[in-house]
């Protein structure tokens, strides 16, 4: 175990190539001293409360940490490293959170920890479930309500009904914590806040039951009808915290059960609020990437493509109401443009992947999909092993699925591309694609993720059943020089730029045949012409085979 001195475990996080480590801690402290209060308000509460801090790791815009502050007299925050988050994916048994992602995880404690330590508070850290945790914390402590982000998928639910259904028993000793007057007769309360969507999900014009099968017209009503609130901001001073004698431990990745990993090539993320506050500030203002967004987004090779924002908004160290503000501030004082924009209509379609968990409920993750759609999928182990290893002969499939473990990360082009591969080329069932993303993705989040794998599988409930990304086309359009191949797939570097992809007997022997059809162009003539393109690739595809 680490020391719980989480000065010294933040020096521990390895540096951040191209996210600007340098100064990190100065922009994250400048942006937290704006989203400060300037006055202190005036506390309400009477006694203590927990703040149980789960996918919402972060101070800025976080409305449990405020609400619980306001609240009480008191704030004791608890993380629960819960042993179910280390167990196996529910299908196939893959490991539930990859050694990338819990060291993702270690690093974003390590910063929480460390900035609610200059607000005068602290994170208690104790590993277990958190209906064992909590009920013992709130009798110890004489606490009246814990506070947490609300959910939406079943495992998460699941774990707020135990803790709700354990905290209601919980009987607090006379004049322990808690003055009389507000001593709770009916045990410890629950209080639930929505927070992580950039509309909150009482601004919607629709219930989550009601919600649009499609994204456009959700989006189209949403920026019509709705606005999006404001930062909640904090006060300076937080405290104070009740005594506690051990504050437990940041964990270490081997007593989770996991054997650490360095990512020694591509991207390398670093968990928590700062490094992500950096990362905004880079991104937006530092390297102005903001103004070209839309152009440079569908790419794949480099920090600076896209915002690269997902790891940070997944973990909750990043609110996606602060990068809301942030695209506001930019355009207001340098440039309103197509890309500003964009990077909210992608933002929105985060907002809908999470407010369809609720409508689909557990179809998300059947393997039929919210639609029930019957398929007889495969689940030939040699062929997904190919696929998980990044050994299926096909150079663009095998680069992407190499970054994916290496770094935890893959370009929403390299996803949508190998899952298009998976399961229309492969006919592999979809549910062993997501299970290993839920493994791997540093960014893993269950609505996002089952909401994108269902539409890509064709069973979510999407118009456009047809997803099929050929291999040849989506070389030619997104890595036409090979640069992206040749940097996973270092064999292949000394081949002219136009073989890369077409790497024939040097390179592993094709385990499935590419699938040409369901190419044909739609309406648009870019799309007939972009097609056009495509088959000719597939052309020479073949007969460079
Ligand atoms: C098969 C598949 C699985 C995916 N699994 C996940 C996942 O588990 N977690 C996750 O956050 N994203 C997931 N995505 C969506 C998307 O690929 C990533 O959000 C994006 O690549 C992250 O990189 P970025 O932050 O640079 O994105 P940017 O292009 O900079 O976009 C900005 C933000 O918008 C949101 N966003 C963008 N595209 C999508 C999308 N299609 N769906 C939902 N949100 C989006 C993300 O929060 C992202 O950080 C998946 C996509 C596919 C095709």
């Amino acid at each position: 175990m680490l020391c719980s001195n989480a000065v010294r475990a933040a020096q521990t996080l390895h540096p951040v190539p191209g996210f600007g480590s340098d100064g990190m801690e100065q922009v994250a402290q400048q942006t937290l001293t704006r989203y400060t209060f300037d006055g202190v308000p005036q506390r309400k509460g009477k006694g203590v409360a927990i703040v149980w801090f789960r996918n919402d790791l972060r101070i800025l815009d976080n409305e449990v940490l405020y609400k619980a502050w306001i609240s009480s007299e008191a704030v004791l925050p608890v993380y629960c490293v819960d042993p179910r988050l280390f167990g196996a994916t529910h299908y196939f048994g893959f490991p539930k959170t990859g050694a990338l992602r819990a060291q993702f995880l270690i690093e974003c404690l390590a910063d929480l920890k460390r900035n609610l330590m200059k607000r005068g508070l602290n994170l208690l850290i104790q590993q277990g479930k958190p209906e064992q945790i909590l009920p013992t914390l709130a009798k110890a402590y004489g606490v009246h309500t814990v506070y947490a982000q609300k959910e939406t998928c079943s495992e998460e639910l699941n774990v707020e009904r135990l803790v709700s259904k354990k905290l209601q028993k919980v009987v607090l000793p006379s004049g322990e914590g808690v003055s009389s007057k507000h001593k709770p007769t009916n045990g410890t309360k629950v209080e639930l806040i929505w927070g992580c969507t950039m509309y909150h999900i009482d601004d919607v014009p629709f219930s989550c039951t009601s919600l649009p099968d499609v994204y456009t017209q959700f989006r189209k009503s949403v920026e019509s009808k709705s606005t999006i609130r404001s930062c909640i901001k904090v006060p300076a001073s937080l405290g104070p915290t009740p005594d506690v004698k051990d504050w437990g431990c940041i964990p270490e990745a081997s007593t989770l059960g996991i054997q650490s990993e360095k990512v020694n090539k591509g991207m390398s993320f670093t968990g928590g609020e700062s490094a992500a506050l950096s990362r905004v500030h880079e991104y937006f203002w530092k390297k102005d990437l903001l103004r070209t967004y839309k152009v440079t987004r569908n790419g794949m090779l480099g920090p600076d493509y896209s915002t690269k924002f997902s790891p940070w908004l997944a973990s909750g160290s990043l609110s996606p109401r602060f990068i809301y503000e942030e695209v506001k501030r930019y355009e207001k004082q340098r440039e309103s443009n197509d890309s500003t924009y964009w990077v909210l209509f992608e933002l929105i379609w985060r907002d809908y992947f999470r407010f369809l968990s609720i409508k689909e409920g557990n179809s998300l993750f059947h393997v039929g999909g919210p639609r029930s759609v019957r398929t007889n999928w495969s689940q030939d182990q040699a062929l997904f092993d190919a696929w998980r290893n990044g050994q299926t002969g096909y150079p663009l499939i095998d680069a992407n699925m190499k970054e994916l473990s290496a770094t935890g990360f893959m370009s929403n082009r390299g996803r949508q591309i190998v899952c298009s591969f998976l399961v229309r080329d492969m006919g592999i069932d979809w549910r062993m694609g997501a299970e290993w993303f839920e493994t791997c993705l540093l960014d893993y989040d269950p609505c996002s993720n089952y909401g994108n794998w269902t539409y890509g599988a064709g069973v979510g409930n999407d118009p456009r059943e047809d997803r099929y990304f050929s291999i040849p086309k989506q070389a030619q359009s997104y890595d036409p020089d090979g640069e992206f191949v040749a940097y996973w797939l270092p064999q292949l570097k000394p081949l002219p730029k136009e073989k890369r992809h077409y790497p024939g007997m040097m390179y592993i022997k094709p385990v499935v045949a590419l699938k040409f059809g369901n190419t044909k162009p739609t309406n648009s003539k870019a799309t007939a012409s972009g097609a056009r393109r495509g088959g000719m690739e597939e052309k020479k595809w073949k007969r460079m085979q």
